[in-house]
Formats: structure tokens, sequence, C-alpha cells
């Protein structure tokens, strides 16, 4: 699903990520690493946010530097905390992603009911409160037909019944379209809701496959 070849990210002269060659296959991974670790620089990196050194492959052969646009189409992420224009709606920014996925029509309905964010979807995102954003930012990385969705700390902030909900939307993308994910967090579901495939360790600058 995912292969890395000679990883290197570095900012100015501080070397934080290097993973010279690991191939993960599809399923469900946490990344788990102490606070500065360089989680979220790796799902930055897998995103196209940062510039890095080497190459990152999905599928085998959709290369993140030579197929960016098809790239990603394919690779989703909702960051840790997520910042938007203050001035577009939840549903603008529905719109702009979806457009930009190729999401299906009407695909966003099933989260926003789910999630239960009607009451507050059509209000600029300025107005929202810090699990709203956390909700819309879950929702826009669900849009279209990923082959890999990236969260990074997708459990701070929404209360215990959203995060139910969370794990129903992970498991039915992953079984319905196979869609593999990388969750970062500190706190750890252990309670068997969701079917894991392995754990992602990030020490000593370099990402390690532990179980
Ligand atoms: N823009 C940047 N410029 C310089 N150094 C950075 C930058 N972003 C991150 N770093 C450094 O890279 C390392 C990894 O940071 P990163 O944010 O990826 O860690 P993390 O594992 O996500 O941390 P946390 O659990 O605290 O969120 C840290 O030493 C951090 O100081």
């Amino acid at each position: 699903m995912l292969q890395f070849q000679n990883f290197k990210k570095s900012y100015g002269n501080y070397p934080a990520l290097k993973v010279e060659d690991l191939r993960l296959e599809a399923g469900i991974y946490w990344i788990k690493g102490v606070n500065g670790s360089g989680k979220s620089t790796l799902l930055k990196s897998i995103a196209g946010i940062l510039a890095f050194d080497g190459d990152i492959l999905l599928a085998d052969h959709i290369s993140i530097k030579k197929q960016p646009v098809p790239y990603r189409k394919l690779v989703n992420f909702a960051e840790a905390e997520p910042v938007f224009p203050d001035f577009l709606t939840g549903t603008e920014m529905i719109a702009l992603f979806a457009d930009a996925k190729d999401a299906p029509t009407g695909q966003q309905d099933h989260y926003i009911k789910s999630m239960g964010m009607q009451s507050f979807v059509d209000r600029p995102v300025g107005t929202y409160s810090s699990g709203m954003m956390k909700k819309i930012s879950l929702l826009l990385a669900f849009l279209g037909k990923p082959k890999l969705i990236l969260l990074d700390e997708p459990l701070i902030t929404i209360d215990t019944a959203s995060l139910a909900i969370l794990n129903n939307w992970i498991r039915e993308k992953h079984e319905q379209e196979g869609t593999s994910f990388l969750l970062s967090s500190h706190q750890i579901l252990e309670d068997g809701s969701l079917p894991v495939s392995g754990e992602l360790l990030v020490e000593d600058q370099t990402l390690k496959f532990i179980s």
C-alpha cells in the first residue's frame, strides 16, 4: 500500500526523520511516539504538505514526486489542529474538498447526519468550537475514494459519543472501500473496536514497524 524509498526529512540542519526502506501492506495502523518524535512530520510528508528527500509510493507505483496529482487525490489528511479560513462555512469547505477529491454527489450527507453536524455545518467555521472544527476536518478527510487516510491526533477535542462514530466511519471505509489508515494518537484505543493491522513507532528519528 505504501512504500518509503530513502526518505529523509530535515528542518534546516536538524535531521527530523529518516526511513530508508519500509513497505506497509493495506490496513489500519496506529502511529506511536513521544512528543516531538516526528509523528506529524511523518504524516505531513506522506500527505504531500512537507518537502523531503527520497520518495513515497502509493500502491507500488504512484509516486508522490512523479505523479503528484493522482497521488494527492488518493491520500487524504486531517491535521491535529485544523485551521481553515474563518469566513467559509462548513458547507463551502465540503464543496471545495469534494470537488478536489472527485467525491460522489451527496457523499457528505451520511457523515453530516451520523455525527450530528446539521446544526452548524452552514455556519462560518470561524464560529466553530474546537470539537466542531475537528469534526469538519475529519469529514473532509473521508471525502472521495482515497486509498489512504491520515488522521493526526483524531481523538483530541471530540466527545466520547463522536469517538464511537468516528470508529464506525473508519471501519466502514476500510471494509467497504479497502481504504487504509494511519492514525497518530497519544490515547491509543485498546478496546478492540477497530481492526488494527499493526503499530508503528517513531523513535530516534526513524520509523519502525513494531507489531
Ligand atoms: N517547522 C519546523 N521547524 C523546525 N523544526 C521542526 C518544525 N516542525 C517540527 N520540528 C521539529 O521536528 C521534530 C518532530 O516534530 P513533530 O511535530 O513531527 O513531532 P510529533 O511526534 O508530532 O510531536 P507531538 O506528539 O508533540 O505532536 C521536533 O523536534 C520538532 O521540534
